[in-house]
């Protein structure tokens, strides 16, 4: 069969579960929350109004669910886009490869991702302990740029205006920006809500802009980037998976969205006193607009 999928390159433990979330098909609701910290499972799923099933192996942290009689899983990614390949590849597989003929199903679904992490903000007015909705994201990562045409899904004249204005170094990886699902951003959109573009860093450190000891390549990048305007946008703020989701679930067919507690603000150089509370409102808010009536 050439849809065949062989051992070595979709590893199915023998269990029946997929290799590193450990999960089955079925195992996942249609609607996955995503977080970095696997902490934030528990704190999670301890909304759930019943946990049906839960999984770990590594950092990948999982719960399924039920909460307002809709189904949920919450799925904790580690930090990091590599990680986020993992992630959005496994889960893709779970719902749209069949693990016995291993073979792509005839039939795709699409799921709902929506992350739920904490950011930095490059913007003196989006203080910490703000909560910001990602529009787009914008990759430095480049893992994007390994799958074929995946330039359908960027915005490449975002790209070109925002490489021009940082004077884009060439030995980096080529940024790519990709949007949110427009259905799911309208579902989370809460007055509290400061829309945004959010970079997303292969790095804390340096690929940030920060210096502990060792001096950055461009010096000025933070500040290129917090000045930098594209139309009515501005970049607001750095994390470290939003692109490889927006990116994957837009090639896959899958709905993407990430919410961010702001717990830094690089320009003030301040950092939240305590952002726990913050992060758990914020969850709370959207599980609360995820099931009190139905997304699609
Ligand atoms: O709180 P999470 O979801 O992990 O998100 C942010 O925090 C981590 C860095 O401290 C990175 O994963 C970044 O994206
Ligand atoms: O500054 C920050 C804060 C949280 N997460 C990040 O990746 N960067």
């Amino acid at each position: 069969m050439s849809n065949y999928i062989e051992a070595s390159e979709l590893i199915i433990n023998p269990d029946g579960s997929v290799f590193h979330l450990h999960l089955k098909p079925g195992d996942i609701a249609d609607t996955v929350i995503l977080v970095g910290d696997p902490g934030r499972v528990d704190l999670i799923g301890g909304m759930f109004d019943r946990v049906e099933l839960t999984r770990k192996n590594r950092e990948f942290y999982s719960k399924t669910g039920v909460v307002n009689g809709k189904r949920l899983s919450v799925v904790a990614t580690g930090i990091g886009t590599d990680n986020i390949d993992i992630v959005l590849n496994e889960l893709d597989a779970l719902v749209n490869v069949d693990f016995d003929s291993r073979s792509v199903k005839a039939t795709r679904q699409s799921l709902q991702l929506v992350r739920i992490g904490t950011s930095g903000s490059l913007q003196r007015d989006i203080p910490v302990d703000s909560w910001l909705i990602s529009t787009q994201a914008i990759g430095f990562d480049g893992l994007l740029n390994f799958y074929g045409n995946s330039q359908r899904v960027m915005d490449l004249e975002f790209e070109a205006a925002f490489t021009s204005h940082l004077n884009w170094a060439p030995r980096l990886a080529k940024p790519y920006v990709v949007n949110a699902s427009e259905q799911l951003l309208n579902k989370l959109m809460v007055p509290e809500m400061v829309p945004g573009v959010t970079i997303s860093a292969p790095g804390f450190y340096g690929p940030q802009g920060r210096v502990i000891r060792l001096p950055l390549n461009d010096p000025d990048i933070n500040e290129k980037i917090t000045s930098f305007r594209h139309g009515q946008l501005r970049v607001t703020n750095y994390e470290m998976e939003c692109s490889a989701i927006y990116g994957l679930a837009a090639l896959m067919g899958h709905q993407a969205v990430t919410v961010c507690a702001i717990i830094a603000n690089r320009l003030a150089g301040t950092y939240s006193e305590d952002y726990h509370p913050v992060v758990e409102k914020l969850a709370a808010t959207v599980i609360n607009r995820l099931t009190s009536s139905p997304v699609m």
